[in-house]
C-alpha cells in the first residue's frame, strides 16, 4: 500500500531550478514503464508517486517519438504557423475549438494559442474541416492515431494506478476512459518564443500585450520575471499525459522538505510523458491521491508546443470515494458529483480556483473563498 498523503499547510517559496533529468531529477519521480524490477514494483513505484507528489516522469513508455507524436507536431505546427485570420476559422473556443490568449469564460489569460478538441472521433472530424481545409481527414487521422497511443499508455498507468493501491477492481479507472462516451479532450498548447512578442504585436497575430508577469508574493519567482503562460491550476479530469518539445516553462508545486509548496521546474524531455493526476482521482481516492497545481512560465526564445491528454469519464459517471480508500480514520472527504456537475461548476470559475473544495463535506456551504476567484 502506497504512503497516505498528508496535506499540511504550505507556503509558498520561490522557484527552485532543478538539474536536468540526466543528473537525478530531484524532486520529480521518473518512471521507468518497462517494469525493470517487475510489474509488482511497478504498481508501487507508479501509486507512491501519485499519492506523494501528483506528478512523474514516465519513460520507456512505449510510444515511439517517430510515430503518432511526430506526425501529430507537425500537423499542429503547421496550423499554428497560418495566418490569424485562417486559424480564426476554428475558434472562438466554445470551449473547444482555437483560441488565443483567453482561457476558459471567466477572464483568464495567458500567453498561448492552443487547440482545445474532444478526444473521439466524430468530434476531431467535425472540427477537422476548419483546421485543415486542404486535407481534413488526414488531420482527423493523425489525431486519432495520437489519441489510440496515448490511450494506451493511460489505461496501462490507471491499471498500474488500481493495483498499486490494492483496489478490489484493479481496472476500475482504465474502464472510466474507454467506455465509448468518455468526455476525455486532447489540447495542444503553442507559446510563442518570449523574445518575439513584440513582433506578434505588430503582426497582430494574438494580442499578446499586457502580458502576466510572475510577481513577489504570489508564488511567482521574482528573480526569473517570466511571462504566464498558463496560470497555475490543477486538472479537473482523472489524469493528464502530457508531452512537449524541449523547450522548458512547464512548473508545478510541490512541498519541500519544510513542507513549503515550492515551484519547481520541470526540465524539458521532448521523449517522456509527464503525467498527472486530476482532481477526479483525487476524490475517487478520498485524497491519498492528490491532484497537482501547476503552470507554464514562458521565458523561453523558442515556442514551446505541448500535447496534453486529458483522461475523462462519461459525463453521466458518478464520482465517490471508492470503498477501499474510506476507513474510520479516513471518513469520505467529498461528496458524491458527477462529472457533467463537476464540468459545470469548473467552467464557472477562474483557473486557479481550488474546485475541488468545493465538493468537500465540511465545504458544502462555504465554497472556497480563499482561493483564486
Ligand atoms: C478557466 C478555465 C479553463 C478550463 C475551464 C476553467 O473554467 C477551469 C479549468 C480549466 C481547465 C484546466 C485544464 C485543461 O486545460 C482544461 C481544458 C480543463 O479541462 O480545465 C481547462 C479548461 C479550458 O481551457 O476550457
Ligand atoms: O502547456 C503545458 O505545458 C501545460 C498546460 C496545462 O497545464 C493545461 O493545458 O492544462
Ligand atoms: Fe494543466
Amino acid at each position: 500500500m502506497v504512503v497516505p498523503s498528508t496535506t499540511p499547510a504550505r507556503q509558498e517559496t520561490a522557484t527552485m531550478l532543478l538539474p536536468p533529468p540526466s543528473a537525478g531529477g530531484g524532486a520529480i519521480p521518473t518512471v521507468d514503464m518497462s517494469a525493470p524490477r517487475g510489474r509488482g514494483a511497478l504498481s508501487r513505484q507508479v501509486a507512491r508517486a501519485c499519492a506523494e507528489q501528483g506528478f512523474f516522469r514516465a519513460v520507456n513508455h512505449g510510444v515511439p517519438p517517430a510515430g503518432p507524436p511526430a506526425r501529430l507536431d507537425a500537423a499542429t505546427s503547421a496550423f499554428f504557423a497560418l495566418a490569424a485570420h485562417d486559424k480564426q476559422r476554428a475558434g472562438p473556443p466554445n470551449p473547444l475549438g482555437y483560441g488565443c490568449r483567453s482561457i476558459g469564460f471567466n477572464g483568464d489569460v495567458g500567453e498561448l494559442e492552443y487547440l482545445l478538441l474532444h478526444a473521439n472521433p466524430a468530434a476531431v472530424a467535425h472540427r477537422a474541416s476548419s483546421i485543415d481545409t486542404n486535407d481534413p481527414s488526414r488531420f482527423s487521422s493523425v489525431v486519432n492515431e495520437y489519441v489510440e497511443a496515448v490511450k494506451q499508455l493511460a489505461c496501462d498507468i490507471l491499471d498500474l494506478l488500481g493495483e498499486g493501491l490494492g483496489l478490489e477492481d484493479p481496472r476500475l479507472f482504465s474502464k472510466l476512459i474507454t467506455e465509448t462516451d468518455s468526455d476525455s479532450l486532447l489540447r495542444i498548447n503553442h507559446y510563442p518564443p518570449s523574445c518575439t512578442v513584440h513582433k506578434l504585436d505588430h503582426d497582430d497575430q494574438c494580442k499578446l500585450k499586457g502580458v502576466a508577469r510572475t510577481k513577489a508574493g504570489s508564488g511567482g519567482n521574482p528573480a526569473a520575471g517570466g511571462r504566464i503562460g498558463f496560470g497555475e491550476h490543477s486538472d479537473p479530469q482523472l489524469l493528464s499525459l502530457l508531452r512537449a518539445n524541449d523547450v522548458d516553462g512547464l512548473q508545478v508545486l510541490l512541498p519541500d522538505i519544510n513542507g513549503k509548496d515550492t515551484w519547481i521546474q520541470v526540465p524539458a524531455d521532448s521523449s517522456a510523458y509527464f503525467i498527472n493526476v486530476g482532481d477526479l482521482l483525487q476524490a475517487l481516492t478520498n485524497g491519498r491521491l492528490v491532484s497537482v497545481r501547476h503552470r507554464v512560465i514562458a521565458s523561453a526564445c523558442r515556442p514551446r508546443l505541448s500535447t496534453i491528454y486529458f483522461a475523462a469519464p462519461p459525463l453521466h459517471a458518478r464520482i465517490s470515494a471508492l470503498p477501499e480508500m474510506v476507513t474510520a480514520g479516513s471518513p469520505p472527504r467529498y461528496r458524491s458529483f458527477t462529472w457533467a456537475e463537476y464540468k459545470t461548476a469548473m467552467y464557472s470559475l477562474r483557473l486557479s480556483h481550488s474546485r475541488l473544495d468545493l465538493f468537500h463535506v465540511d465545504d458544502d456551504e462555504s465554497g472556497n473563498g480563499s482561493k483564486g476567484k
